[in-house]
Parts: structure tokens; sequence; C-alpha cells
């Protein structure tokens, strides 16, 4: 399918995607996704199982390249880039937190979190710094000096979050960050990437099988619940229905249907899944961010 180029996405989109494709081997995975994400803001894509939420992460991530469409992270066509600067910029820009930790065993917490920022150039003082903060602020300090195999899963996940939040990466993308995790700790480990995120303006785009814990629940006694005061845990939510964007809720203020955003009828990904459409286009999932280990 045949994507028309536009010139550029819309100024006030960290991340936009439109028209986008990918097939495994001939079987369609994404079916023409748009969407576009504002700085700072922290989308979830849910939708049932086999649906193509990883593999648009991986595509928007900028690992996967996808079979058509176009990926812009600022004023960067990502679709364009050599692999070599494509994974520069994921290096640089992006963190990754997957489903499982992945933490290099041999590795205490801090070395672990610390080590996107050494590998980035980062002095070994303030690595260290940074990444004894960045623990701190999710709530795993304590386990600084401890090897993952002394921690339990959700310390381990955190330390992951950590890692990906420690060099202020523009975008993280989390692929099923609490898959592993029982129900209570999702709720709180979430939420501890959201708010970590939120309050250093880092964007974020995940994907949960749970629609539940991605909505703000206000519900007394729910485990899930967030404290009915406080933000909630996403902007927006965009459901993926066999590789097509297939409903929008949102809690986010409408866009101004001026922006630009997409060009298939609506704002990106944003205003196709709010009318159900599918724009066109295609979409793809990312990068292993600055540590694939
Ligand atoms: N490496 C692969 N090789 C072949 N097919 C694949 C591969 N990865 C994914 N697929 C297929 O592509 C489709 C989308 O998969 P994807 O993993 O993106 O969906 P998902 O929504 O993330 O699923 P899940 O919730 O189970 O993780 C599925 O039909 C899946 O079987």
């Amino acid at each position: 399918m045949e994507v028309p180029s536009v010139a550029a996405p819309p100024d006030n989109d960290v991340l936009w995607a439109r028209g986008l494709h990918y097939s495994y081997g001939g079987s369609p995975a994404l079916q023409g996704v748009s969407i576009g994400v504002q700085a700072g803001e922290i989308v979830s894509v849910t939708g049932p199982r086999g649906s193509g939420k990883s593999t648009l992460l991986s595509c928007i991530s900028g690992q996967l390249t996808p079979n058509a469409g176009e990926i812009w992270f600022n004023s960067v066509p990502m679709h364009t880039l050599s692999r070599t600067a494509r994974e520069r910029l994921r290096r640089d820009r992006f963190g990754w937190v997957g489903s499982e930790p992945q933490l290099i065993p041999e590795l205490t917490a801090w070395e672990n979190a610390a080590m996107p920022l050494l590998l980035g150039g980062a002095g070994h003082r303030a690595a260290r710094k940074a990444a004894l903060e960045w623990l701190e602020r999710l709530d795993v300090g304590d386990c600084a000096r401890k090897r993952p195999s002394a921690l339990l899963q959700s310390e381990r996940q955190r330390v992951a979050i950590a890692r990906a939040l420690a060099p202020a990466p523009a975008i993280v993308f989390a692929d099923e960050p609490t898959a592993p995790l029982h129900q209570v700790e999702r709720a709180q480990v979430l939420r501890t990437l959201t708010t970590a995120a939120r309050s250093h303006n880092i964007t974020v785009v995940l994907t949960t099988h749970d629609p539940a814990v991605m909505l703000p629940k206000v519900t007394a006694g729910d485990p899930f619940a967030a404290d009915a005061a406080g933000p909630t845990l996403v902007d927006r939510n965009l459901t993926l229905v066999d590789g097509r964007l297939n409903g929008l809720v949102s809690s986010a203020p409408e866009r101004d249907a001026s922006d630009g955003t997409g060009g298939d009828g609506g704002t990106g990904g944003e205003k196709a899944a709010a009318s159900g459409t599918d724009s066109d286009g295609e979409d793809s999932k990312g990068a292993a961010c600055s540590l694939s280990v």
C-alpha cells in the first residue's frame, strides 16, 4: 500500500508515525497504524494477544523497520535513517523496559542502572551518583549493592526501570513491563514508572494486556486504584485489534484539529483511533534502548 509522504510531522508530537505496516513472513502484524505522541505524554497500548502491540512498539522505537509507513522522532525521519544512525538515536534518546528485567547478573543493581550512562561516556562517579538517585526514586535504594539474584522480581524490574530512566531519555518504551509481576505489584511498578517519568517530562509509550491497570480507577478498596486525588497512570490508551487501531480512551485534552497530526482524516493515531479508522498505514515496534543486556 502506497502511503503519500508528508513534509514533516506536527511540531508538538515528539513521536509521530503514519501508515505503518509490518508482516512476519507474509503474515500481517500491523495493518496501517498511525499514532502521534506529544512530549511528556504517557500513552498505553492495549489489545488482545497477538494484536500487534509488541510489533508496534518495536517499530516506533526503531528495533524493527516497517514494511511501509513513516516514523518521525522530533524532526528526524527514522524510517530513512541508516541502521547505524538509528541505533545511535535509540542509544542516545530512547529507553527500553521489557517484560523481563534482563539485568547483568554479575553486576550490582547500581552498576546495572549506571550502565547506559557509562556506555554513553559519563564518568564513573557521576554515573554512580545518578544511578543511586534513580534507585532511591524507584524505591529500591537499599538494593543498590545487591546482585540481581538477591532481588525479588519486582525489585529487579524497578532496577531495569531505573536503568531506562537514568540517562534521561526523550522516550521510554515499555513492552508489558509488569507482565511477570503480581497484581498489586503491577500497579505499584506502573505508578512508580509513570510518576518518575512525569516528574522528568519523559515521554512513555507502554504496552500491557490489562487495560484495567492502565485506566484511572477511583473505586474505594480497589488494589489498582491510584490516590483518587492523584494523577492518572496514563494520559491516553490506544487499543490494537488485529494490527489495527480500534479504539481510544482519553483522559488527555482534545487536540486542536488544526495541528495537522496524521493525514488520514484525523490527528495521527489519536483521531484514527477515535474514529475507528486505521489511517491506511502501518506501525511497528522499537528498540531495546541504550542497553540491551
Ligand atoms: N518473530 C515473529 N515471527 C513470526 N510471527 C510473529 C513474530 N512476532 C510476532 N508474530 C506474530 O505477529 C502478530 C503480532 O504479534 P505481537 O507480538 O506484536 O502481538 P502482541 O499484541 O504484542 O501479543 P502479546 O500480547 O501476546 O505479546 C501475532 O500474530 C504474532 O504471532
